[in-house]
């Protein structure tokens, strides 16, 4: 697994602006290479704060919204347009300006959905639209996202994998279900390690004060089981995009002082 590297911005606003920039410029390319990209959202104030600054960016229409599959990397299990779930927070965010293809918007299914209240069998019926979905070059039964985003928790949990909870020590299944989460609402969708690690780029995104003491513990080599974020990492590149705040915690090794 490749090492993650970090990048600091001064506040969470300029993280924001920059994390929109920098997934513009990937879109395009991947758009470019292989006629369409692919990106994981992830919910979460700062995953939000990214999606509200790509709808503010001057340049984000260069992407071409018609050939982008978007994919969640969790869901809290609600009713359709729940104010909590994440694609609602999303589509006010970002997705309801923007003329995407409604194919191609992958929303996990909802608490009153096709498969009713059963958040297994809705976990089950979203890993069975990855695995159609995921080319002869997939590394995994699902697509081979271009980049998949990560909010990381005060608790270093990413997606609904949440420390020493079952999901969490997922080797098989690429989605399951989350019964008994920490943070409300209890049950929850999330893709596992598994799935997360099958794409290109994995993004943790981190802002404020809150979240420096889990980017420290999980950069400073613990285990995935007690700190998930640990065990996010993606095939090419592993980036964790940070601010200050989230970075004041983070042993002098990997984050030394700016030169005077
Ligand atoms: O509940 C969730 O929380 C995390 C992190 O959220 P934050 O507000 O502390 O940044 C998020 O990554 C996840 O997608 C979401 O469901």
């Amino acid at each position: 697994m490749n090492t993650p590297q970090l990048v600091v911005h001064h506040d969470k606003e300029l993280m924001a602006q920059a994390a929109a920039a920098r997934l513009i410029t990937k879109v395009v390319d991947a758009q470019t290479s292989r006629g369409s990209a692919s990106v994981v959202l992830t919910g979460g104030r700062n995953g939000n704060g990214l999606l509200a600054a790509l709808a503010a960016a001057p340049a984000r229409d260069a992407i071409d919204w018609g050939r982008l599959d978007l994919w969640w990397g969790d869901e809290r299990f609600l009713p359709e347009g729940d104010p909590d779930r994440n694609v609602t927070q999303a589509r006010e965010a970002l997705l309801d300006a923007v003329p995407l293809d409604p194919k191609r918007v992958h929303a996990m299914p909802a608490s009153d959905g096709p498969c009713g209240g059963d958040v297994d069998a809705a976990a089950a019926a979203y890993a069975e639209e990855l695995a159609a979905a995921a080319g002869p070059e997939a590394h995994a039964p699902v697509p081979s996202f271009d980049v998949l985003m990560l909010g990381v928790g005060p608790d270093t949990h990413v997606a609904s994998l949440f420390p020493e909870l079952p999901a969490v020590r997922e080797t098989e299944r690429t989605v399951v279900g989350v019964h008994g989460a920490p943070k409300p609402p209890p049950t929850r969708v999330t893709l596992t390690l598994p799935a997360i690690r099958a794409a290109r780029e994995v993004w943790l995104l981190a802002a404020g004060e809150d979240k420096a003491r889990a980017a420290a513990i999980a950069l400073s080599g613990a285990g995935e089981v007690q700190a998930p974020a640990a065990g996010a990492r993606g095939r090419a590149r592993t980036l964790w995009l940070l601010d200050d705040a989230a970075a004041s915690q983070l042993p002098r090794s990997l984050y030394p002082p700016a030169s005077p």
